[in-house]
């Protein structure tokens, strides 16, 4: 079995420095971890990719061609679409090593995740290799400080959840970046709670009104079924890191095969006592 993060969100929202500091974590642990980069307009980030959608194609290539003439974001979709038609490439630059855990470095354009088939079909891809694969949402916790900001991010993770159907983890980034009150705004909405998140809809006036009660719906919907929830990652606390590691591991079952060796090995073990005890009878 291989493992898999897709690691997505809008422009801006932490992926690339989430890679490197989820993979320096790993490494840190003594296991092994590869980050590939597939955004094909990136142009830095801080750790080595050992793959790279650049080396099949850049987005400039796609805006250049005189043809296709894209600007940058739909010359950004054209890229993923051809990295799908050149599956064969990707297929061998990830080779088949058995235990492998990668982390996808994916580009910031939201509409790729909320309702494009592209990255449901790299995924779908991945798992037909053999992979356990997770969707990672990235949401800058800066925008989410307040009810109407916080339901439209909720809602955006809800299409995101509902076009990809993979198992699947929001993640409020930047955490470090907010101040005390902020955090505290925040920690009210974090426990699904209408009331705390209707506190900011102003309702004066009749169109306030109406979408008052729209966002009542919504939350008491969020609130009612936990549909989405959020974890707060602070990517400079190991502990914050450690959390999330354990929630996304769990879903995606690294670390379960050791587990079964483990169990393998107290069978084993119980056997051959056994074994002792009836010799000594
Ligand atoms: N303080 C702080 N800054 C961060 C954090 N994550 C990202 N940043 C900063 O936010 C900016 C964008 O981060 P990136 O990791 O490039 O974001 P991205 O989602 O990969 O961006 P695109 O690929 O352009 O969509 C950079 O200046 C980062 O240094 C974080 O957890 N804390
Ligand atoms: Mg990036």
């Amino acid at each position: 079995m291989r493992y898999a993060q897709l690691v997505m969100g809008p422009a801006g929202s932490g992926k690339s420095t989430y890679c490197s500091a989820i993979a320096e974590h790993i490494e840190n642990e003594k296991n092994s971890v590869m980050v590939v980069n597939l955004d094909p307009a990136a142009e830095r980030f801080k750790y080595t990719p050992t793959v790279d959608i650049r080396e099949l194609i850049h987005v400039d290539d796609a805006m250049d061609d005189e043809i296709l003439h894209f600007g940058p974001n739909g010359g950004l979709v054209f890229c993923m679409e051809y990295l799908i038609e050149n599956q064969d490439w990707l297929r061998d630059q990830l080779g088949e090593d058995d235990d492998d855990y990668i982390l996808f470095d994916l580009p910031g354009q939201i509409e790729l995740y909320t309702h494009m088939k592209t990255v449901k079909q790299l995924a779908e891809l991945l798992q037909n290799w053999g992979f356990n694969v997770c969707s990672v949402m990235l949401v800058d916790s800066q925008f989410m400080v307040d009810g109407p900001k916080f339901i439209s991010g909720t809602m955006a993770a809800l299409s995101v959840m509902i076009n990809l159907e993979l198992p699947h983890v929001n993640v409020l980034s930047k955490m470090d970046l907010l101040s005390k009150t902020a955090r505290k705004h925040l920690d009210n909405y974090l426990e699904p709670d209408t009331r705390a998140l209707l506190s900011d809809v102003k309702s004066n006036t009749s169109w306030g009104k109406k979408y008052r009660y729209l966002s009542k719906c919504i939350g008491r919907m969020i609130e009612d079924y936990s549909l989405v929830q959020f974890v707060p990652l602070n990517i400079k606390d190991e502990d914050s890191i450690s959390g999330l590691l354990y929630t996304i591991n769990t879903m995606i079952q690294y670390g379960e095969d050791q587990d079964v060796r483990m169990t393998d090995f107290d069978q084993q073990d119980s056997d051959d006592n056994a074994g002792g005890v009836e010799q000594f009878e």
